[in-house]
């Protein structure tokens, strides 16, 4: 096996990939970084998830010198992407002092337009906005010797191209080019030889286009069931983190609403959201904070968040490089994954197309019964006991005169049973008549809310009231004050209608704002 010290580059990347802690090189990147080093052209194609950021960004940092010019410019079909792959080069170049900047839209211009006064060596951004800014003369492109096409088949595809080649016309044509993907169709290939010099074709593993550490299943479902099933098939696997995508971005919005008022963590991500929505739903998929990331497309390419160990096709992707990329954020750097397609029978010519494209039969299950979901869940508590039967964890002293409290006056099933409700249900479940809102300072016969909602979201007293009226089914007059401040909004409303306003608000969106509803704290009694 070949190792990072063979390649000629220099010792501070070297210790940066090892912090990283990439052991060896990845295929993808064994044959191409000597080829970049080299200054040549190259078309790179290998399996999602096998490392082509690092393939292009070691050499391209190796290549990048002191000189504060923009010398790289890697364009990326998408803005979550360009922050990834910024990060990525940010962190190989942890020992050389480089400037790496993204640049997307929906991020405010003036901010952007003062990091490239300041000088920039890399440039990582999206069509749109780069255009934007070569228009405004707010960048410039002369002095890039490295230009990179991350999925370069999406960027060259019908909605990119004019853009591309508008920016493609401002880079010196000395450049190094270079195109990478998991997918290239032929037709793209052809293309991409238009813009390059000569290029090396680079492709790892021709037989199989998805990565191989992925296992594929189907799932027949009916159009009408298919929350149903959907949640079937996510309360019987056993899921770190999961995608679900979905074809439309209003097909998002209402699958993240159906899942959050059944429990779920899920939060959606599509291309009508502000950016800064946008930030904080990855930001909670990245740090786990969310189970479920319920996208359109935009989260199909490229995308890398460790522990993703399910994708799931609630509508079948539309072609079938889409469904490569899709089920390839799972599965990667030697990991493995399930990917699950929901299918409808009328999408079952489609899927046989998709089939036949990657040159795979993707084998279909029986979707779980309501009996083995309730079955799975229990193997699972059963596991989670067992395991801490059988750590040498030292609480037992802790609560040995409770445990022998208790069972002196009930038997011990009864007891076993009692904790495990405890343990499982979430407090909501076992609560049946409590909602308790205590005392939070409300006028007599009311209950207070504090809510939360994003800053920049047009919500007002009128708004609100309306909504909770609406849901509780109240005179809109009978809601009481709301006052909103800067930073949050309280709301009250009459004592018996709270609980239910609590769960009708609890996950919902008012004008499009994601509301966080939190009773009030009740105050500390006076003695
Ligand atoms: N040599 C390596 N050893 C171990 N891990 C690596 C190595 N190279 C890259 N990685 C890690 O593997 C993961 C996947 O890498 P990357 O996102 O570059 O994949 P990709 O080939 O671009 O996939 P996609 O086609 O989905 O864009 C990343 O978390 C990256 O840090
Ligand atoms: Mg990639």
């Amino acid at each position: 096996m070949m190792k990072f010290e063979e390649f000629q580059i220099s010792d501070d990347i070297k210790k940066a990939i090892k912090d990283m802690g990439f052991e060896a090189p990845s295929p993808i990147q064994e044959k191409v970084i000597p080829e970049i080093l080299k200054k040549q052209d190259v078309i790179g194609q290998a399996q999602t998830g096998t490392g082509k950021t690092a393939a292009f960004g070691i050499p391209l940092l190796e290549h990048v010198t002191k000189d504060r010019n923009v010398q790289s410019l890697i364009l990326t079909p998408t803005r979550e992407l360009a922050i990834q792959v910024a990060g990525e080069l940010q962190k190989l170049s942890k020992y050389k002092n480089v400037h790496i900047l993204p640049i997307y839209g929906g991020q405010s211009i003036g901010h952007q337009i003062k990091a490239l006064k300041r000088g920039t060596q890399v440039v990582v951004g999206t069509p749109g906005r780069i255009l934007d800014h070569l228009n405004r003369k707010t960048l410039q492109l002369r002095n890039v010797h490295t230009l990179i096409l991350d999925e370069a088949d999406e960027m060259l595809d019908m909605g990119f191209i004019e853009d591309i080649e508008k920016i493609l016309q401002q880079v010196n044509s000395e450049r190094q080019t270079l195109l990478f993907s998991a997918t290239m169709p032929p037709p793209i290939r052809k293309l991409s030889n238009k813009y390059m010099n000569r290029p090396k074709q680079v492709t790892i593993s021709k037989g199989e286009v998805t990565a191989p550490s992925i296992n594929q299943v189907y799932y027949k479902v009916l159009e009408k069931n298919k929350l149903d099933s959907l949640c079937r098939v996510i309360d019987s696997e056993t899921i770190e983190l999961g995608i679900i995508f979905c074809r439309t971005k209003k097909g998002v919005a209402e699958l993240t609403e159906a899942l959050q008022a059944r429990g779920y963590m899920a939060d959606g991500l599509h291309g009508d959201l502000t950016q800064s929505q946008r930030d904080i739903v990855m930001k909670k998929f990245r740090d786990s904070s969310i189970e479920f990331l319920i996208a359109t497309d935009v989260a199909a390419r490229g995308i890398d968040v460790e522990n993703v160990s399910h994708v799931i096709n609630y509508d079948i992707p539309q072609d079938p490089e889409s469904y490569v990329h899709r089920i390839g954020r799972t599965g990667r750097a030697g990991r493995e994954g399930i990917a699950v397609t929901l299918v409808t029978p009328r999408e079952m010519k489609h899927l046989r197309s998709i089939e036949a494209e990657i040159k795979m039969n993707i084998p279909s299950e029986k979707l779980p019964s309501v009996e083995e979901v309730v079955e799975k869940q229990q193997h699972v508590w059963k596991g989670q006991i067992i395991d801490l039967i059988e750590s040498d964890d030292d609480m037992e002293s802790l609560y040995d005169p409770l445990v022998a409290d208790l069972l002196e006056h009930y038997p011990p099933e009864k007891v076993i049973t009692s904790l495990m409700k405890l343990a499982f249900y979430s407090q909501d479940d076992l609560k049946d008549d409590g909602y308790d809102f205590g005392d939070t300072g409300a006028q007599k016969g009311m209950t207070r809310f504090f809510i939360n909602v994003g800053r920049n979201v047009d919500l007002t007293p009128k708004i609100l009231s309306e909504e909770v009226a609406h849901l509780v089914g109240i005179p809109v007059n009978a809601v009481g004050r709301i006052d909103i401040f800067e930073n949050f909004t309280f709301m009250e409303v009459p004592q018996e209608v709270a609980p239910f306003v609590y769960e009708g608000l609890k996950y919902s969106r008012v004008n499009g704002a994601r509301i966080n509803l939190e009773p009030a704290k009740p105050r500390p009694k006076r003695k």
